[in-house]
């Protein structure tokens, strides 16, 4: 079983900044952060309403750390330029409601397959590393293998409803998904990551998953940072990570 890689998302030290329009706090100040405490890679959703990460941002992260970046983009020509523009490590397609609050479900990468194609194919040769965040279901993962992609995130939000309402039957169920959708991944030469949603308290299940390559944590991470510092957070997570392997 290989190192868990953690990437951090930074989107929400984004979302105070913008609070009151500033520059403060940074979120290349965070990545950095991140880069020195042995984080695996920055992960940052450029939405299409710009709530949080914006243009310039990716920019300047790119500048600030080797760290790969995980761009996440909705599947359109604006986000697909801008991802080409800029050759993160990889793009992850999400799915994007304006309206959402946060990305409520998986992309339905089995019903958007035709406009799907065009856009990994020119990820792909643009030498990016296409990622999908799909639920954990046969039904997705085999629409990603028809598209080619070499990496799968899974979404985790349900797992991590199923924990807060302490839906144990739920947790089990929803864990079970990852676990054998994360086996049938790797069975099929993709590389299976996780997230949305991960705590301290859920963590080590997922964590646990052998296949999963990588965790994507950001919302609970930065909360935390408020009271121990993004340091101590991210430290504090990889520890527990460690710990579930
Ligand atoms: C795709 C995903 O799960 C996260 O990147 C999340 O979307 C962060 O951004 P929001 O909290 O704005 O949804
Ligand atoms: N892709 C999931 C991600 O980047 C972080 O999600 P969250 O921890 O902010 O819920």
């Amino acid at each position: 079983m290989g190192r868990l890689r953690l990437g951090v998302n930074i989107d929400h030290v984004a979302t105070i900044r913008n609070a009151r329009g500033g520059d403060h706090p940074d979120p290349v100040r965070a990545a950095e952060i991140v880069a020195r405490v042995g984080g695996d890679g920055i992960t940052a959703h450029l939405r299409e309403d710009r709530r949080h990460i914006r243009d310039e941002d990716l920019r300047r992260i790119q500048e600030a750390t080797d760290l790969p970046l995980n761009l996440e983009m909705a599947a359109t020509e604006e986000m697909l330029a801008i991802a080409l523009a800029h050759k993160p490590h990889a793009a992850c397609i999400v799915p994007e409601k304006r309206e959402e609050r946060t990305t409520e479900g998986g992309l339905d990468a089995a019903g958007l397959h035709n406009q799907l194609a065009p856009i990994c194919a020119r990820l792909a040769d643009a030498g990016i590393r296409v990622s999908l965040f799909i639920e954990a279901s046969e039904k997705q993962l085999e629409a990603a293998m028809r598209l080619g992609a070499p990496v799968v995130e899974f979404h985790t939000g349900e797992y991590a409803h199923a924990w807060i309402d302490g839906d144990r039957e739920k947790v089990a169920r929803e864990l079970k998904r990852v676990t054998d959708m994360a086996a049938l991944a790797v069975k099929n030469g993709i590389e299976p990551h996780a997230g949305h949603g991960l705590t301290y308290e859920n963590v080590q299940p997922i964590a646990a998953i052998p296949q999963i390559a990588e965790l994507n944590i950001g919302h609970y991470l930065i909360g935390e940072a408020v009271f121990v510092g993004l340091e101590n957070a991210v430290l504090r997570m990889r520890e527990l990570m460690d710990a579930a392997r």
